[in-house]
């Protein structure tokens, strides 16, 4: 039963509570995430983790105008919470809910919105510049885990802050996770001093390092003494946060309100960039999270009794697909490598991780590193495969460009979580991969109609010397039957799946079983429409979609992408380079951000359906029709006919 939650509406509220109230708002908080994740799934293990944590944070900053940042922003429930925002809480990662992320548009206490990794201390040192550059005397906080610290750009600011007079708090959440178990030499690092009882100094020991450091050393110890409760934390010279120009207090228990709020409040006193070392373990209050971190980091809908994720039947995912096919063809050939950046699991890599350990590698957090690194091992005849999320590869983009693409190094891209990817929202959707990979030189671009159409595609890309991407949705597949032989699918070769004379559906990956839903609909209301699944979106099937579109007159394209630059675009290209006479309409992606809520409403909303495909295809047809009766059937140049149509717009 909540009770003091409830009373929270700004988080200076909190700071009249006594240490029983206090203790019992924890406890409150980890309840509510429990309910709310339990029924409409989320991050719940990072959360519980940090929820001490983001309550010293809020009991010793003055939040908004001392400026918390959350990095990912996975671990921000906590936050929301406490920002006014129990109330709304039960529509977390919902349609038109509460966002999964921090977002400014939510709250003045969302400082800086994220969700890709690694941004707060960037975001953080910029925040302080500003500060320092307007004259403010505000705290500014960036709130940073394990996981996230491995990424490139985490360090870059790092480094560069770290060289500043600023004032800065980075707290490092450390809870030895990234999603899987964390990777690298600075989690070894991390660890080292989690264990090491030499790290745990006691502060009459630490007194004696201060006071003999010569000239200054009492001098120091005095200023030290001011930051008295502080000093016991404080580590010895030459450990790597010191020696990169921070104030190193810790390592302290995360779980400890009052330790914690002594040593931010040091933290706070402190002038130049100080790094804050916190100690917590993932999943902390609720017994299956802690003991199994990984499955409750992002989690579905379960059993808060059981601690059982809720069952959904049906086909396997194409992950599980791809995972299976990967398995396949590294048993084949020992060439085949794969290639994480901190998604073993959500990618289904981790069968092959437990079956290949020599040739899996989790890089951490570091997209650029892992493309990078793959080209190198390509280029020296070795198999890569990098298993990447569609909106993370954004990370990497220059990589496929100057270290794949340039040099032909025959990496391959498998891109999971292309298309809507629901309750994660706009930083996740994958809506950008096909726009931002197919104007680069070498690289052959396809995507699956179903899983089986994967696995043959992921054989095919293994075959080539070149590099290849593939882009497959989040989730289930078609529960099409699986061919047992893997086969070849010639390059730049499209697939009609119907013939008729009213139309050409020009379909891609996802699209294309909507779309063949659409010509039946269609073929009931007197339209035949031709459906062509085009499967590479480079090379296109030149000849076929010229062919086709000279003698259909109308061409609707249908893709899970940004219309800018995306599939239909390129089909457009294609027609004026061979100035063919038709129409085209393209549905797809408009020129926004799509918001998070369940990948249903979201694709029905943007017209990924069936249904609106056959509804703008008649109309489609309708104005053929209707220019027919008037005698005009001269088709205007091949330009001023394109017509864009989506959400059933006429
Ligand atoms: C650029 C990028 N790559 C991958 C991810 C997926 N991802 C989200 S959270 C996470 C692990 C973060 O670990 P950590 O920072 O230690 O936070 P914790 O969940 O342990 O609190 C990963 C890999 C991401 N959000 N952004
Ligand atoms: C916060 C983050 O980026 C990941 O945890 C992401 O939410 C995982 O998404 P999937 O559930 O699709 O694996
Ligand atoms: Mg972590």
């Amino acid at each position: 039963m909540v009770q003091v939650l409830n009373q929270i509406k700004d988080p200076e509220d909190m700071k009249q509570l006594s240490e029983p109230e206090l203790e019992q708002l924890c406890q409150e908080i980890r309840e509510v995430l429990i309910q709310t994740t339990a029924a409409n799934g989320g991050h719940l293990a990072p959360n519980l983790g940090i929820v001490e944590l983001t309550l010293a944070l809020h009991l010793v900053f003055r939040s908004p105008d001392d400026k918390i940042v959350w990095d990912v922003g996975h671990q921000s429930y906590v936050h929301k919470l406490l920002t006014g925002r129990y109330e709304d809480f039960h529509t977390l990662r919902t349609y038109q809910g509460m966002a999964g992320f921090p977002k400014r548009s939510e709250s003045p206490h969302d400082i800086f919105n994220t969700g890709h990794s690694s941004t707060s201390i960037s975001a953080a040192l910029g925040l302080a510049f500003a500060r320092d550059l307007k004259r403010e005397d505000n705290a500014i906080v960036a709130v940073i885990g394990d996981g996230a610290l491995t990424g490139g750009i985490a360090l870059e600011a790092l480094n560069h802050a770290g060289n500043e007079n600023t004032d800065l708090i980075v707290v490092l959440n450390d809870n030895k996770k990234s999603i899987a178990d964390n990777v690298g030499a600075l989690s070894t690092y991390l660890t080292r001093m989690r264990t090491d009882p030499r790290y745990f100094r006691n502060k009459e020991e630490m007194e004696d390092v201060v006071k003999k450091i010569p000239s200054i050393g009492p001098q120091v110890f005095k200023i030290l003494e001011k930051v008295k409760e502080g000093l016991k934390h404080l580590m010895v010279p030459g450990v790597l946060f010191e020696e990169l120009g921070y104030s190193y207090l810790g390592p302290i228990d995360g779980h400890n309100l009052t330790e914690l709020r002594a040593v931010l409040d040091n933290a706070r006193q402190l002038k130049g960039p100080v790094l804050v070392h916190v100690l917590t373990k993932k999943g902390c209050g609720y017994e299956p999270a802690e003991q199994n971190p990984g499955l409750f980091h992002g989690v579905g809908p379960f059993d808060i009794k059981t601690g059982k994720v809720h069952k959904s039947e049906g086909p396997k995912t194409y992950t599980q697909v791809f995972s299976d096919t990967m398995m396949q063809l590294a048993r084949q050939d020992e060439r085949v490598l794969a290639i994480t950046a901190a998604m073993p699991d959500g990618t289904g890599l981790a069968p092959f991780a437990q079956a290949f350990p020599a040739r899996f590698y989790d890089v951490g957090i570091a997209e650029q590193h892992a493309v990078c690194m793959a080209s190198a091992l390509a280029l020296e005849g070795l198999k890569p495969v990098v298993a990447v999320y569609s909106t993370f590869l954004q990370r990497a983009y220059d990589q496929v460009f100057h270290e794949v693409c340039l040099q032909k190094a025959p990496v391959i891209l498998a891109l999971d979580r292309a298309g809507i990817v629901g309750e994660d929202g706009e930083t996740h959707h994958g809506v950008y991969d096909l726009s931002y990979l197919r104007h680069l030189p070498e690289l052959i671009l396809m995507a699956p109609k179903d899983e089986n159409e994967l696995q043959h595609m992921l054989y095919t890309a293994y075959k080539q010397e070149g590099p290849v991407a593939i882009r497959y949705p989040r989730g289930k597949g078609q529960g099409v039957p699986l061919d047992q032989v893997l086969q070849e699918i010639p390059i730049g070769q499209s697939e009609v799946l119907r013939e008729g004379d009213d139309l050409l559906l020009l379909a891609i990956g996802s699209m294309v079983n909507p779309a063949m839903e659409a010509a039946k609909q269609l073929a009931s209301q007197g339209i035949e429409a031709t459906v062509v699944n085009a499967r590479y979106v480079k090379p296109l099937d030149k000849d076929l979609i010229v062919e086709k579109a000279q003698a259909l007159g109308k061409v609707l394209t249908v893709e899970e992408n940004a219309l800018e630059g995306g599939f239909g675009s390129a089909v457009i290209e294609l027609l004026q380079e061979e100035a063919v006479d038709c129409q085209v309409r393209r549905i797809g992606i408009p020129d926004e951000f799509i918001q998070h809520g369940a990948s249903p409403i979201l694709l029905k909303d943007y017209g990924l359906t069936a249904d609106n495909i056959a509804s703008v295809a008649a109309d489609f047809v309708g104005i053929k029709k209707a220019l027919t009766k008037r005698g005009n059937l001269k088709l205007a140049p091949f330009m001023g006919n394109v017509k864009v149509a989506f959400r059933g717009e006429k």
